[in-house]
């Protein structure tokens, strides 16, 4: 906890010092005359070792010092599998347990956004917070050799904001041969995809501090700078079960509940409540305080506040398949740790000085076009199940759904993401994260991922009970539209062609045809059901309390308030209509600056 004030009532109180959280604190701090209380769930843990080594990010999957440990019903479409959902518990949010990747959204993602009905969205206009929150570091010219970096034009990164980026001065043998495989199969990246447009498989940036070799995130980024502000307080182990309401005329939001080690206590917020608790954890305070489906919520004795059946709905997510190949001898991968002398001597080197293989994460990306996944000779089409068109929907899913078919047919926008992990996978244990990033195969795997960009499943996460410590119900319906089968196996399939090709096929053993135990050879007769069996959440959900108009299922409006009360913002990866292309941490960092400083100059009256 950060020092004690004398201030017990605060002009701003922000739920849930995450990624969008501890943004706008840091930003509205700025302004010494503004008073914020952050309550965070979890602890400060900006000093812990796990969070800040690049290389021990799973360790802390399924370890409730951490993560939130949620999960999924069994999924129908998947095989009845139940996936596991880690989210961060801790000051910095899910930015202190995700894998690093710091890649950024297409510029037809952020129009799409303005399309769907939210004025003044668009790719120019999020471009200047992208920027603010970046802070690219460039590589050392070995490293940029050996990484193949020449793509980066940096004229377009941040150079002074918040979160260090660059790559890994360590790397490994198949980070050094990925950009050359994409270049060999005709698909090396064509630009600099910050740029909102280019395409190709590159070497990705991650976000790590050159010094030390540190995770850069949004506690020590953007609280540790702001920690000692006197108008600034963060009341860690804090869960907040509601958020309260004044009975004048249209509902305003006052203040909120929260408890410390099972005692209550009230906040009071003189200006606004700004709800950054996550994709799972802000519709679930919404439905608590009363805003969501009446017909969900009294049954559960909950009062309703306003009836907005779109709280919850709109989940989306991205999906993956793996396939593990088994590495060529002697080549490291994380299999490597399952010798204690091994990682122990590891862990040792990454302390004494930043270096070794606990100082990098994985930096492979390519971010590919229907066009460029697709079998050579194959048409790119709209799925065989869309070919009956959009009638019956309703209007939000209708307009949702045209403008992924757009994504499907333009030769220039992304459809997959093909990334790898440097272990083998048990995704059929995909129910215990702790088990997911290892495998008890004896031998060093390699994982090929391939991810759908652009889902047309749709889910949801409702309470279950108006208790907050009772996990709400997470159904994304994974692969519940038959498109989402059918593109994502054509991915699966060229996973395939990747690992074949040289140079990482060189580094596989068979040139890419041995696997891991689990794993088989892919064909047009067996890759659905393989899909449907394997599938796997890139830990991405969004939508939960949309930026629509409120008739298409919105939950806030194009400034981030939630609709039919006052002084409600929801500003996280919950507000995300539809989901962009590639990791979402950068858009996160984007949203929550912009937010802050609309916060600000609704404060001074502009
Ligand atoms: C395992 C994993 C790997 C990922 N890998 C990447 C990656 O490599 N690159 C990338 O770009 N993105 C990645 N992501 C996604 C990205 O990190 C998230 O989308 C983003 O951090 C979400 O930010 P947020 O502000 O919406 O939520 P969060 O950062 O999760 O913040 C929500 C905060 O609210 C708190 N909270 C929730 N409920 C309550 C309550 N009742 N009371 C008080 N506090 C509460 C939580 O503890 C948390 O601190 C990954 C995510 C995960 C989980």
């Amino acid at each position: 906890m950060s020092p004690m004030t004398s201030i017990s009532t605060f002009d701003y109180a922000i739920i849930g010092g995450g990624t969008a959280g501890l943004t706008i604190a840091a930003r509205l701090t700025e302004n010494p005359a503004v008073t914020v209380a952050v309550l965070e769930a979890g602890l400060d843990r900006s000093d812990d070792v796990t969070v800040l080594a690049p290389g021990l990010a799973t360790v802390m999957y399924g370890n409730p010092e951490y993560d939130w440990i949620y999960e999924t019903v069994p999924q129908i479409s998947a095989n009845g599998q139940v996936i596991g959902m880690p989210r961060g518990k801790q000051l910095g949010g899910s930015s202190a347990i995700n894998l690093l990747f710091w890649t950024h959204s297409s510029r037809k993602d952020i129009d799409n956004w303005g399309r769907l009905g939210n004025k003044d969205w668009s790719w120019d206009a999020i471009l200047p917070y992208f920027e603010r929150s970046e802070k690219y570091i460039a590589p050392s010219a070995g490293t940029a050799r050996d990484l193949n970096t020449s793509y980066i034009n940096s004229s377009l990164h941040g150079r002074s904001g918040a979160i260090g980026n660059g790559f890994p001065e360590t790397h490994g043998e198949f980070d050094v041969a990925w950009p050359q495989t994409y270049a060999n199969l005709d698909l090396g990246v064509d630009g600099d995809p910050r740029d909102g447009v280019a395409l190709g498989g590159y070497t990705n940036l991650i976000n790590v501090d050159p010094i030390g070799s540190k995770r850069s995130y949004a506690a020590t980024a953007y609280y540790l700078p702001a920690k000692e502000r006197p108008n600034l307080r963060v009341i860690t182990n804090a869960m907040v079960s509601k958020i309260l309401f004044s009975k004048e005329h249209a509902p305003t939001a006052t203040g909120v509940e929260y408890s410390i080690n099972g005692t209550n206590y009230t906040l009071m917020a003189k200006r606004e409540v700004i709800l950054s608790a996550g994709s799972i954890g802000s519709p679930q305070i919404l439905e608590l305080s009363g805003i969501g489906a009446k017909n969900i919520l009294e049954p559960l004795g909950i009062k309703s506040v306003i009836d907005n059946p779109g709280v919850g709905e709109n989940l989306q997510d991205h999906i993956y398949i793996p396939i593990g190949y088994e590495a060529m001898d002697g080549i490291f991968t994380f299999d490597s740790f399952r010798d204690p002398a091994v990682a122990g001597a590891a862990f040792e080197r990454y302390i004494s000085n930043g270096t070794g293989p606990l100082a990098t994460g994985a930096t492979s990306s390519a971010l590919l076009s229907y066009a460029q996944i697709l079998s050579s000779g194959e048409k790119r089409s709209i799925p065989k199940c869309m070919s009956r068109g959009l009638h019956g929907l309703n209007p939000g899913l209708r307009e949702q759904y045209a403008l992924i078919l757009e994504d499907l047919l333009d030769p220039n926008e992304c459809v997959a993401q093909e990334l790898d992990v440097p272990s083998g996978m048990s995704p059929l244990l995909a129910n215990d994260t702790t088990k997911l990033f290892v495998t008890s195969s004896p031998g060093n795997y390699f994982s090929l991922l391939g991810v759908l960009e652009h889902p047309f499943s749709r889910g949801s996460i409702h309470v279950s009970s108006p208790n907050v410590n009772i996990y709400p119900t997470i159904d994304p319906r994974y692969l519940s539209h038959e498109a989402d089968v059918e593109i994502l196996s054509k991915i699966a399939l060229h996973l395939q062609t990747v690992a074949t090709t040289a140079p990482l096929s060189q580094k596989l053993k068979g040139g890419g045809t041995v696997y891991q135990p689990g794993y088989y050879h892919l064909n047009e007769t067996n890759v659905e059901d393989f899909v449907r069996k394997y599938v796997q959440s890139e830990f991405h959900p969004i939508g939960t309390c949309a930026m629509l108009p409120k008739a298409k299922g919105g939950v806030v409006d194009e400034k981030l308030s939630v609709y039919g009360v006052k002084g409600l913002r929801v500003v996280d990866a919950s507000i995300f209509p539809i989901l962009p292309r590639a990791n979402l941490q950068t858009l996160v960092y984007a949203v929550a600056e912009r937010a802050a400083e609309w916060i600000l100059e609704d404060l001074e009256g502009r």
